[in-house]
């Protein structure tokens, strides 16, 4: 549905973007994440045409591009971007900005029925003004819901939603997938993503570095909390395999994949036993792959939890 061809983009000397492609159909979600300041949003403006790569192409539906203005009204017709809460209209009311976004890509949703999911019938009805933050990112999310494109672009969709918000936009991403759109999902919420992503793709030095499958959640790991000591304590007395993961200073992981029931029983009883540690065992997730390829760069983000 959405091809990107060797995108780079340069502000200046500054190369964010470099040579990145990438191919997504409809009913997919896909995360991305990077730390601040990587290219996140750049990339979307990119695959929205509000800013032109320094080389490269965005091909929707296998024939479209941003060419011509005819095409680029095209893709606009079956593309939509979440709306910032700095663009909304604080003497408009909820129900008329979602009206405005229902019109403005023809979509016959009905506004009501949206309303209504997101539970903002106490407030819908009153003037942004009068609003606090989470009431206007759920706005901004129902007003994307109302255009209700093929094409989704959100960047931090979840920004300022409390747990149980989170949780009503989590399931209706996914069920907004189930209906075969295609959503890209720009977030620091890094195991929100886990919820609902079929795929998080890592953004580093103007690339992606790593592609995370949902598919590959049967790929476990017992992983325990370690000090940088006690994991040289560790290597010393086990001959730990060679495809082992030591995590940011923290986290070990040892492949579950080529083990037999016994043998990671025999590592999870005695590797526990010896450190006197909680060992879990599972699939790597996506705050362990972040931390894996961030570690360093954005440690301080990640102990404050997003
Ligand atoms: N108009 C611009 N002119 C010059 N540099 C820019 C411009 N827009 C973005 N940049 C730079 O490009 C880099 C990527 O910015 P971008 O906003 O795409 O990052 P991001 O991954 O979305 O970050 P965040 O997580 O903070 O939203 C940053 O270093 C930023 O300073």
């Amino acid at each position: 549905m959405l091809k990107l061809e060797s995108i780079t983009v340069r502000y200046k000397d500054k190369t964010v973007l470099e040579n990145l492609s990438l191919t997504a159909t409809a009913g997919e979600i896909i995360g991305l994440v990077a730390p601040n300041g990587t290219g996140k949003t750049t990339l979307f403006n990119v695959i929205a045409n509000f800013l032109k790569p320094n080389k490269g192409n965005v091909t929707f539906r296998e024939k479209l591009q941003y060419k011509t203005e005819k095409q680029e009204i095209a893709i606009h017709n079956q593309l939509a971007t979440l709306p910032d809460q700095a663009d909304l209209f604080e003497e408009l009311s909820g129900v008329e900005h979602m009206k405005l976004y229902a019109d403005m890509w023809n979509s016959d949703k009905k506004v009501e029925d949206i309303y209504k999911y997101l539970q903002m019938e106490g407030y819908v009805k009153k003037k942004v003004k009068t609003y606090s933050l989470g009431m206007r990112q759920r706005l901004c999310f129902a007003m994307l819901a109302c255009a209700d494109t093929p094409v989704m672009l959100m960047d931090e969709v979840m920004n300022g939603l409390d747990v149980a918000n989170v949780a009503l936009i989590s399931r209706r991403l996914a069920e907004m997938k189930e209906e075969g759109k295609l959503l890209f999902i720009a977030s620091h919420l890094l195991s929100n993503l886990d919820l609902y992503a079929d795929r998080v793709l890592y953004l580093k030095d103007g690339d992606f570095i790593h592609e995370q499958n949902a598919q590959n959640k049967d790929e476990k790991y017992i992983k325990l909390d370690i000090s940088p000591e006690e994991y040289e304590k560790l290597s010393l007395v086990y001959s730990l395999p060679e495809d082992h993961l030591y995590i940011a200073d923290h986290l070990l992981c040892i492949p579950t994949v080529n083990m037999s029931k016994e043998e990671q029983l025999h590592w999870m009883l005695n590797v526990a036993n010896d450190e006197n540690k909680e060992v879990t065992i599972g699939p790597l997730g996506t705050l362990e792959f972040y931390e894996h390829y961030y570690h360093g760069d954005a440690k301080a983000k990640i102990l404050g939890g997003e």
